[in-house]
């Protein structure tokens, strides 16, 4: 008797085309900066994709684009969604881009822009509000969360604004994962934390692959990256990619 085995479809949740971003400094002469352009990539649904490359070269912007902070100059950004099936975040309205950042898209970067006089449990907490969650849920989960990243129960009711750099970044972590984002976008998530927390954030972002999360990210540390991309997308050596930044005066 033979045995076939079925091969599994491949679902892409990102296909990004020809994506191009470029600046143009008012306050330097109208200097251009022009980091990447014509960059494509995929990323399979489930997978952590790593984005490489020196300094400057545009890891960080890519990821703006996708999240949509930056709007890219040139390309697509097609996003396999749930609340709006295949849709271009290029082109996507702010109000389809508020909905998905809070239903599915989370982004986390080094820095906390910190609210003013809310407590470190209700900075997390209050993610899970607009999703139907009670405020006592909320806070349950989020004191797991918490206490997970190794946030001393102290400054739980503590103004996240008078925390060190390490507590600020666990508390962005702790508001990130705390809503189990369909995508999630990780720039620079562990640049400043101890070696324990390090480890319970990658056990973390491994549970959260599992469940089917699926992740771009910008790691300095390789190490890290390595633990958890399944591929790396390096702009030093992607065709498409300008592999330098070029600046040239306006004309
Ligand atoms: N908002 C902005 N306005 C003007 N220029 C910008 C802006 N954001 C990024 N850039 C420029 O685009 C280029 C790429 O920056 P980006 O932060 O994406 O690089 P990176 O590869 O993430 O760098 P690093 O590894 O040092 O964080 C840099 O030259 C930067 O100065």
């Amino acid at each position: 008797m033979r045995v076939y085995l079925k091969k599994k479809a491949v679902s892409l949740i990102l296909k990004v085309i020809g994506l191009g971003k470029l600046f143009e400094l008012s306050i330097s002469n109208h200097m251009r900066v022009n980091p990447f352009e014509n960059l494509s990539f995929e990323v399979e649904e489930g997978k952590f994709m790593g984005i490489a490359g020196p300094s400057g070269i545009g890891k960080s912007s890519i990821l703006k684009c996708v999240y949509r902070t930056y709007l890219p100059t040139t390309g697509e950004v097609w996003y396999d969604s749930s609340l709006y099936g295949t849709i271009n975040l290029a082109q996507a309205t702010e109000r389809q881009i508020t909905h998905l950042r809070i239903h599915e898209i989370s982004y986390v970067s080094q820095f906390l822009k910190v609210i003013p006089r809310i407590s470190a449990l209700d900075i997390v907490a209050e993610r899970l509000l607009p999703l139907g969650y009670s405020l006592q849920q909320a806070r349950a989960l989020a004191t797991k969360l918490l206490e997970r990243l190794n946030i001393p129960e102290k400054l739980w009711q503590a103004f996240p604004a008078t925390f060190s750099g390490g507590e600020q970044q666990r508390v962005n972590l702790a508001r990130a994962f705390i809503v189990r984002p369909r995508l999630l976008i990780l720039d620079e998530p562990t640049a400043s934390l101890d070696n324990e927390t390090k480890h319970n954030v990658l056990a973390i972002l491994k549970e959260m692959k599992q469940e089917g999360t699926t992740m771009i990210g910008v790691f300095h540390d390789w190490e890290v990256m390595g633990k958890v991309a399944d591929h790396i997308l390096d702009l030093r050596t992607h065709q498409s990619a300008k592999g330098q930044q070029q600046m040239a005066g306006v004309e």
